[in-house]
Parts: C-alpha cells; sequence; structure tokens
C-alpha cells in the first residue's frame, strides 16, 4: 500500500516536474534539457559517494545517453521529514548559479527518492583529500576552491537561504576544474512563510563546521553561521582535516562555545599568506555580527589574486585514477579496517571526519556528555590539537571546570546489522559520447528500471530497514563483511554507522557498543523524532518550543534545556584554585555532584531490579551475569549483564572518586588550619610590632 507519506510526495513532485518540464531549466546546456522522471530512463552505475541519508550514483540518462549523478534518499528514514525533502528538491530545482548545484528533477522509486544531477566527475574536495592529498592543498588551488564556494554563498545568501553544511565534503569538483557547491540537505530558508526571519534556532550542521551559535540553543543564528563553517573549510582544505575532528562531537561542541577560535597560526602555517591568514581569522570570529557577509569576504585582498579553477584546480586531479575508484579505494580500506575488527574508532573517526556523521543522540544523551566533561581536558586536549589550538588555548582559554570525563572507550561489538544485499555488478555498456570507460562503469542490477516497491535483489530483506545498502563490492568482501561488519563502538563518544543508512541508534555516546543496545532501548521509548543523526527525546525537550527538525542528514536538535549555554555561560575562573578559599567551594560541589551521581545509579539500579524482578528474575534481585551468546564464534554479551556491568563500574568508579575527593578535602582542610595558623601568627606579629 502506498503511503500517505508518498501519496503527498508523489503529488508535490509530479507538480514540480509539470512545471520543470514546461518551463525548462536554466543554467548550462545540460540543465536546459529535459529528463524524464521515468526510471526506467536511467541507469544506475557505481557509487560515487554517501553521506547521512543518501547514495550518489554515477548514471546514465538512457534516451541522450548523458552522464548525470542521481542522489538516492531513503524515504524510509525520512518519514516524518516531508518537509525536508522538499525543501532540498525545492531549492535544489530553483537554483540557477555555476557554483551552486541544481537538480534537473526528482521522483520516487520505490523506497527511494531519485534527486538528478549534473554529475561532478571529481567528486567533493573531501574525497579528492583523502584519496591523494592528506596534509591539504597549496595555497592557489585553496584561493581558487574558496572563492569559487564564496559566490555560491554569496548567490544563497542573497536569495535568503543558509547552507548551514558547508565543509569540503560538500564543494563538489568538475573535470573542468568547475567547481559547486552542493547538499542543500540542511538548507533552511530565511524567508519560510513569506516573513524574513531574523534568525533561525534549530541545531542543525556538522559539529566540526558548526558556528558556536548555532550550539547555544535559543542564541539564534543567521547566514553568517555559513561564514564561520567557510572558515573552518578554509582549515580543513589548508591541513587536510577540520580542527578538533578527532575528538567527540560532545567536546567539539564545547570547545568551539569555550576555546578561542581555530586559526592559521603556528608554525607548520607559515606557507601561507598573511592575507589567507587574515580572511581565515575574520571568519572565525565568534561574535556573528562581526563576521563579514560573503560579498564583503569575496572582496578580501587574499580573493584578489586569486587564479581561475582551471588552472590550479584542475591539475589536482591530472594524475589521478577516477572518482570511482577513488571512492571504492576508500570504502575497501575503512571495510578492511572494519573486518580485522582491530580499529573501529579509526573507521568511526574517518566518517566522523569527514561529516558523515550519522549519529543520533538524544538530548539526555548530550546533558550527561556536557555534564561528564572536564573543563581542564577539553583545554589541554585542545593543545594538542595537531599542534595548531595548541598556543591559543595556553594563552586565552580560561574555563575550569570539576568533573574529570569518564572513560568513554567501549567495547566493540559485531553484529550483522550490516547486511549486504547488493545484486552483482554487471559491466556497463556505457556510450563512448560520454566516454565512462566500460571496464570502470558498472551498473547496479535491480536499481536500474525498478519503480514502485523495490525489487528482491535490492530491497530491504532483512527486517532492519536501515541495512538495505547496497554496495558493488567484490563478492568475498560482500560475503565477509556482514559478519565481521563492526558496528560503531561510540567510542570516542561517537556512533557512526559505518553506512548512512544504518544510522539506527540513539547513541550513548559515550557508552560501550555493548551497551548501545540497551541505551537505545531506553531512549526509543522517549524518541519524538529521529532525524539522521539526532534523535530527540520527549523527556528533555520543550515541545511548545520546538520547531520542525531541518533533513536527517544534519545534527539537529530541537531548542532544548541543554545544559550548553549554562556552561559557556559559567563564569571563567581567573586562575588555577591558589587558596584553600577558593578550593574548598569548589571541593564541595565536587562532592555535592558525585553524591547526585550515585543517587541517580542507585536509582537506575532499583528501577533495574524492578524491570528485572517483572521479567522473571529470582526475589526482584539482579540475576547473576550469564554466559554471552556466541554469535560466529564471537561472544556476545546479553544486554542486560551488560548494562548491569557498567552500572558497576560506574558505582565503583564514583567510589573511588568519593574516597579521592574525600581526601583531598580532608588535605586541603588542614592546609587551610595551618594557613590560618600561620595568619594569626604574623598577626600577633604585626601587632607586636605596631605596639613596639
Ligand atoms: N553531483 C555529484 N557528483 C559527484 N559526486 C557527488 C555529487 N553529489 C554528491 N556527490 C558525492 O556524494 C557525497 C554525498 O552526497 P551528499 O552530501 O549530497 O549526501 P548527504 O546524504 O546529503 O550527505 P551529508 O552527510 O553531507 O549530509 C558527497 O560528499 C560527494 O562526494
Amino acid at each position: 500500500m502506498v503511503s500517505p507519506f508518498r501519496q503527498i510526495l508523489q503529488t508535490f513532485i509530479s507538480g514540480k516536474r509539470r512545471k520543470k518540464m514546461a518551463s525548462g531549466s536554466s543554467g548550462s546546456s545540460k540543465q536546459k534539457k529535459g529528463f524524464s522522471v521515468n526510471p526506467k530512463d536511467y541507469k544506475l552505475m557505481e557509487e560515487v559517494g554517501h553521506g547521512a541519508s543518501a547514495v550518489v550514483h554515477l548514471a546514465i540518462y538512457l534516451p541522450t545517453k548523458d552522464v548525470i549523478a542521481i542522489k538516492c534518499l531513503d524515504l524510509d528514514r525520512c518519514n516524518s521529514n516531508l518537509d525536508d525533502i522538499r525543501r532540498e528538491a525545492q531549492t535544489m530545482s530553483m537554483i540557477d548559479h555555476p557554483n551552486v548545484i541544481k537538480s534537473y528533477c526528482s521522483f520516487a522509486v520505490g523506497h527511494k527518492l531519485w534527486v538528478v544531477m549534473p554529475f561532478m566527475a571529481q567528486g567533493s574536495c573531501f574525497h579528492l583529500m583523502k584519496s591523494a592529498y592528506p596534509d591539504g592543498f597549496e595555497e592557489p588551488a585553496i584561493c581558487s576552491i574558496l572563492k569559487e564556494t564564496l559566490k555560491a554563498l554569496d548567490y544563497l545568501h542573497r536569495h535568503g537561504h543558509i547552507h548551514r553544511d558547508v565543509k569540503s565534503g560538500n564543494i563538489l569538483l568538475d573535470d573542468t576544474g568547475e567547481i559547486k557547491l552542493g547538499d542543500f540537505g540542511v538548507s533552511a530558508c530565511l524567508f519560510e512563510n513569506g516573513d524574513r526571519q531574523r534568525s533561525r534556532n534549530t541545531f542543525v550542521g556538522t559539529p566540526c563546521w558548526m558556528a558556536p551559535e548555532i550550539m547555544q540553543p535559543g542564541s539564534g543564528y543567521d547566514s553568517k553561521a555559513d561564514i564561520w563553517s567557510f572558515g573552518i573549510t578554509a582549515l580543513e582544505l589548508a591541513h587536510g582535516h577540520a580542527p578538533f575532528s578527532k575528538y567527540p562531537p560532545m567536546k567539539v561542541l564545547l570547545m568551539t562555545i569555550q576555546n578561542a577560535p581555530p586559526g592559521l597560526d603556528y608554525d607548520r602555517d607559515k606557507k601561507f599568506s598573511k592575507s589567507f591568514r587574515d580572511m581565515v581569522a575574520l571568519c572565525l570570529v565568534k561574535d556573528q555580527t562581526k563576521r563579514p557577509t560573503a560579498e564583503k569576504l569575496l572582496k578580501h585582498s587574499f580573493f584578489k589574486n586569486a587564479k581561475s579553477p582551471e588552472i590550479c584546480v584542475k591539475k589536482l586531479f591530472a594524475d589521478l585514477p577516477p572518482l570511482w575508484t577513488r571512492v571504492k579505494d576508500l570504502q575497501d580500506k575503512d571495510a578492511e579496517l572494519a573486518m580485522k575488527g582491530l580499529d573501529q574508532e579509526a573507521v568511526s573517526k574517518s566518517e566522523y571526519q569527514r561529516g558523515v556523521s550519522t549519529w543520533n543522540f538524544n538530548i539526555e544523551d548530550l546533558k550527561e556528555q556536557a555534564a561528564s566533561l572536564d573543563d581542564d581536558e577539553i583545554l589541554v586536549e585542545g593543545r594538542e590539537e595537531d599542534e595548531f589550538f595548541g598556543e591559543r588555548l595556553r594563552n586565552r582559554a580560561s574555563n575550569r571546570g570539576q568533573v574529570s570525563l569518564e572513560d568513554i572507550n567501549g567495547k566493540e561489538k559485531v553484529s550483522d546489522a550490516f547486511n549486504l544485499t547488493a545484486s552483482p555488478v554487471e559491466p556497463a555498456t556505457p556510450s563512448p559520447e560520454h566516454g565512462v570507460p566500460q571496464a570502470k562503469a558498472k551498473s547496479v542490477r535491480g536499481q536500474t528500471h525498478e519503480s514502485g516497491p523495490l525489487s528482491r535483489d535490492i530491497s530491504l530483506t532483512n527486517s532492519n530497514s536501515q541495512k538495505g545498502h547496497v554496495y558493488a563490492r567484490p563478492e568475498s568482501k560482500r560475503r565477509l563483511a556482514p559478519s565481521s561488519r563492526v558496528e560503531p563502538s561510540f567510542s570516542g563518544a561517537l556512533s557512526l554507522p559505518k553506512r548512512a543508512s544504518e544510522n539506527s541508534f540513539s547513541a550513548p555516546s559515550k557508552s560501550s557498543g555493548g551497551v548501545r543496545d540497551s541505551l537505545a532501548d531506553k531512549s526509543k521509548a522517549s524518541v519524538v523524532q529521529t532525524k539522521g543523526r539526532f534523535s530527540v527525546t520527549s523527556e528533555y525537550l520543550d515541545l511548545a518550543r520546538a520547531r520542525p527538525l531541518r533533513k536527517s542528514t544534519s545534527v539537529s536538535i530541537l531548542e532544548s534545556r541543554m545544559p550548553i549555554k549554562e556552561l559557556s555561560s559559567r563564569p571563567a575562573s581567573p586562575s588555577p584554585p591558589s587558596s584553600p578559599s577558593f578550593i574548598m567551594p569548589q571541593l564541595q560541589n565536587l562532592v555535592l555532584q558525585t553524591s547526585k551521581q550515585q543517587e541517580l545509579i542507585i536509582h537506575l539500579l532499583q528501577s533495574l531490579q524492578a524491570t528485572e524482578a517483572t521479567d522473571g528474575s529470582p526475589n526482584g534481585k539482579l540475576p547473576l551475569l550469564p554466559r554471552g551468546s556466541d554469535i560466529n564464534g564471537i561472544v556476545v554479551e546479553p544486554i542486560s549483564s551488560v548494562r548491569e556491568r557498567l552500572l558497576l563500574n560506574k558505582i565503583s568508579e564514583l567510589q573511588s572518586r568519593m574516597k579521592e575527593m574525600t581526601e583531598e578535602l580532608e588535605e586541603e582542610k588542614s592546609k587551610h588550619t595551618q594557613l590560618q595558623k600561620q595568619l594569626k601568627t604574623l598577626l600577633s606579629y604585626a601587632e607586636a610590632f605596631a605596639e613596639e
């Protein structure tokens, strides 16, 4: 049965198509051609990219043999988010700027929405860096890429749009050196509902690129948020990765809010021109009102001598293999890591760093994380941020906190959640006109001519609809991958499903993989909306103030009572504690917090015991830890045992912390007494001296 959601979508899309086919689209000559909305007219080829909610394929439009790209968005994952899909399709189809990717048309195919757009043969800057420029590009290329991106932003801002996901992964390159900004999944229109909105309040983006004002619910943000992300993208292109990219999202949020903005300030950055460094510094000002507009930034001296992309960008990929081979190599590398089962953190990190951060949070988890982060640690680790945050942090950051960061490294767990049901890959028969090498271009059978429900080849054969990603992988890997696939461990506070469509967890980001399920279960009950990277739970959600979530590819948190603002607005301590009167209240605060946490744990344990009792556990007590089940030779602990273990660990950790605190408190007390004695003695000396 066709869901009402799909019916609305079909109506919307066909309406769009009628308009489009009648009027044609503007832009390049290719864009003037009509593209049908019949999936049989398209042949899907190699995968050339994937994001949080979509897989992008090279494709051929059979009637004209045009090479195009098709972004296949998973509708099942967006079922409460029609607005966002509509917005993305609408925005993309209305666009008319050489530096912004537009869509030719879009239509539903089974459970997917296909968005037809120009194929950008060299993929994203992110992919290019990952394949061949791990330390970033040379300044002339950066300048050229940034200038074209800025033109795109200027265009969008002038038309009332905020892109909200500016990053190297969304800057696409063509063979000719042409540069286009893509992915409007999270873009927002400032003119929605006819009224210009001064600023927005939803929390959207990818943490490393996110402007501080976006992270602080209630503060509101506007197109200047894109300028911050643009500055971060500049650093990304200069270093090969975004600042803070090695840190878990919650930490990135706090570091962005509390620390001095990143910049090109270190020895390794001396190779860059002063005008480049100045330009970045202008973008990365915390006060959004002080950031320049895109239009103004375009006039900055850094861009005055920008070379054309054909000259300095084109040569970047002159000797590289085709995009699909590079993308596949990167995927294979990740798969290898996962198969080894050794370095899930590295896999997660790689996904996270590229901004394909399909993690889910619920606000409760975020609150917990925020509460458990240690500002000191943030500062210390910030210093290690590949050398280029260090000095700034030492010099400028001042906030100090109290609770030490809990151990967030979790155990890896292996699961079959990654179900590769791809059809065998067939060699394609591309037309020589569009020059797709026969050996390299492959079609994904089953997606080529399917409309309506997905064919079995590619259907979501596992009950979990999120397991239906199609991989064009060697048979050996397809056989191996499902069993060896390592689910996100959330170590390092990340919940990074290997693939976008596996995004099903409400990630207790500091917990172990083993605990994830239980916590996911826990949060499931109160989940209000699951949007790609985030789940929003009802418990801490002020529904009255809630705004609709943005597209699922984004980090999207409704305005909430998150403590971030609280934390950020905490008055900065002027210096490290130096006197007992300074230390005492802090220690008391610590002890108070610790005992509160202990109470919480005890409460949790009690409710757990109650649950176990109703489940039939003897005498309502926690049962003995059962032996884990054995799946493919890997012992998987039952959820309840892992949950117990975590709670017990937490208790003992808290107890030992409490003990330490008490000892410290005693020590401080005795220091305090001593100091008082000394003071008394000094006073009596002073008095005696005065009398004399
Ligand atoms: N037109 C295109 N031509 C070639 N490659 C593309 C094209 N569009 C997207 N890609 C590749 O696919 C990747 C994912 O696309 P996109 O960013 O649109 O997906 P998404 O699910 O919206 O991702 P995100 O996680 O960034 O929100 C891009 O990073 C890029 O490498």
